[in-house]
């Protein structure tokens, strides 16, 4: 997978450079190039905002430099044998960024970052680039950031933990929650390890059974009360067949 982000602040990216995405880099899993939106700016200043058409608060990103900039670096993504290109906005008012998302842009070629200050992007541009390919408007939740940048950084790591070869475990992304069809929906559980006693506390015992069959029930019963808990929208949502299916197989 190719990613190009494009930012005035690079340096907030530079967690892609460690971690799981680091690791993906390494591996040659991802190819990930931050580009400076500056760089396109022409006048003393580096402009890059200005005041809203009809009023209103704070500023926003003008057209000029954000074409340049993805014309860029569409151009050269094709030069690099990239192809297929997706634009990916970060934005408050974007249709809300799940694991199922994070599985369809896992299996695109080539991401196209595009993380916006101020009040957003001129709306002129996102209508230019949807001419030409596809463009997901994607907001990572119901609160408030002051850009985009960090939304590219929970969506890359999200997206590239799918990546073939960068989990450890290939399969362990396939139990997480909401992922489709794992534990019917479910959030984790509670999950421990060695010492067996900690500060008075134990492990529970069913842990340390060797019962594998009841251990996975506990599992799940733990996941079904955690997600009762947290998140008792999930449990509607929860197919009752197939936690029936589960509990007929453990
Ligand atoms: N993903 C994601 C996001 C973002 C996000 C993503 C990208 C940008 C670019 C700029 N901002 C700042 C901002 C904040 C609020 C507004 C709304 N206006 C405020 C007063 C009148 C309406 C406009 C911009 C961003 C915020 N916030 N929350 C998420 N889950």
């Amino acid at each position: 997978m190719r990613a190009d982000v494009i930012t005035i602040f690079p340096e907030y990216l530079e967690p892609l450079n460690v971690s799981l995405v680091g690791k993906a880099r390494a591996r040659g899993r991802l190819d990930v190039d931050v580009h400076d939106l500056r760089e396109w700016t022409y006048d003393r200043h580096n402009t890059v905002d200005d005041t809203p058409y009809g009023g209103g608060p704070g500023m926003v990103m003008k057209t000029g430099p954000w074409g340049d900039a993805l014309d860029e670096a569409i151009a050269d993504g094709y030069e690099a044998g990239a192809h297929r290109p997706v634009l990916v906005v970060p934005t408050p008012s974007g249709r809300p960024f799940t694991q199922e998302l994070a599985v369809e842009l896992s299996e695109r070629p080539w991401l196209l970052f595009a993380p916006a200050r101020y009040e957003g992007i001129d709306r002129r541009v996102v209508d230019e680039y949807a001419t030409r390919m596809p463009v997901y408007e994607v907001s990572i939740g119901d609160y408030v950031l002051a850009g985009g940048e960090a939304a590219v950084l929970v969506i890359m790591e999200a997206v590239a933990r799918l990546l073939p070869g960068v989990l450890g475990n290939a399969e362990s992304h396939r139990d997480d929650s909401f992922a489709p069809g794992a534990m019917a929906d479910l959030l984790e559980g509670p999950v421990y390890t060695k010492p067996p006693e900690w500060r008075g506390r134990a492990i529970p015992d069913i842990l340390l059974s060797g019962h594998h069959s009841k251990i996975a029930r506990w599992r799940r019963d733990e996941a079904f009360r955690r997600t009762a808990l947290n998140r008792p929208d999930m449990i509607e949502r929860c197919d009752a067949a197939a936690f029936d299916k589960k509990d007929r197989e453990m």
